[in-house]
């Protein structure tokens, strides 16, 4: 693949928290490029940077060093207007926690339509059935969070990231509340997507089972990139 047509690159970014004698720099020199269609998994010890790369590839925060170009757009500098835009392109998995309490499983995952702007509710509510269907969840469509268990709460918060039909799908941990097989499922889903859609999904883990099922494992340490294995 040109690299051109990557959905996702970075060139060496580098990132700080805090300000004077607490000063740290969190990632060093990153530079990247991720091919379209791909699944790629962030490893490395706890405090690498891996959550720190994964919001800035999501514009979620703002780039203070070097480049990252999301989905053809320089996110150095840009405002904030674009990031609003970008960001109704990704489809974010993070903590199953945030979903709403007093919503459905339907209506959670109807979420996931709302903020990329106008949709008609019948259609809306057929892509959001797919979506629960397609993580399982079609007998749970109206069950609230607290009557469902922690797997299937992050089943329902994938089924909200990917409703929109995302170009990039950004996830930490998204498997860590699932058994084997439903974790497995999850990055079979995944990938599936990647090779219908194109869809591109970058995956920060401590699951060593998904290692096997990814097409690259990208290994941080101590804010840099040490290692880089195609599979
Ligand atoms: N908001 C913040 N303020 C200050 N320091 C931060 C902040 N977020 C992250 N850091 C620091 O930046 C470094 C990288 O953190 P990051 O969360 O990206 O690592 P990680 O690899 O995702 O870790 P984990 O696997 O534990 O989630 C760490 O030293 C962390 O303490």
């Amino acid at each position: 693949m040109a690299l051109d047509d990557a959905p996702l690159r970075t060139s060496e970014l580098n990132h700080w928290f805090g300000a004077g004698e607490a000063r740290k720099q969190a990632l060093f020199d990153v530079s990247l490029s991720i091919a379209r269609g791909s699944l790629t998994v962030l490893v490395g010890p706890s405090g690498s940077g891996k959550t720190t790369l994964l919001t800035l590839l999501g514009c979620l925060r703002e780039v203070q060093d070097g480049s990252v170009v999301l989905l053809g757009h320089e996110l150095h500098g840009a405002r904030p207007a674009l990031g609003v835009a970008l960001r109704r392109r990704l489809g974010f998995i993070f903590q199953a926690h945030n979903l709403h309490e007093s919503l459905t499983a339907m209506q959670n995952v109807l979420m996931g339509l709302q903020v990329k702007g106008r949709v008609d509710k019948a259609t809306a509510e057929r892509a959001a059935t797919h979506a629960l269907g397609l993580l399982g969840l079609s007998d749970r469509m109206d069950y609230l969070p607290a009557n469902l268990s922690g797997g299937q709460k992050q089943r329902v918060a994938i089924a909200r990231a990917l409703v929109g039909n995302p170009d990039v799908v950004l996830a930490d941990e998204p498997t860590a509340a699932l058994d084997r097989e439903s974790g497995a499922n999850v990055v079979d889903l995944l990938k599936r997507l990647g090779e219908a859609r194109g869809t591109t999904t970058v995956m920060v883990t401590h699951d060593t089972r998904i290692l096997d099922l990814a097409d690259r494992v990208l290994t941080l340490e101590d804010g840099c990139i040490v290692g880089d294995q195609q599979r």
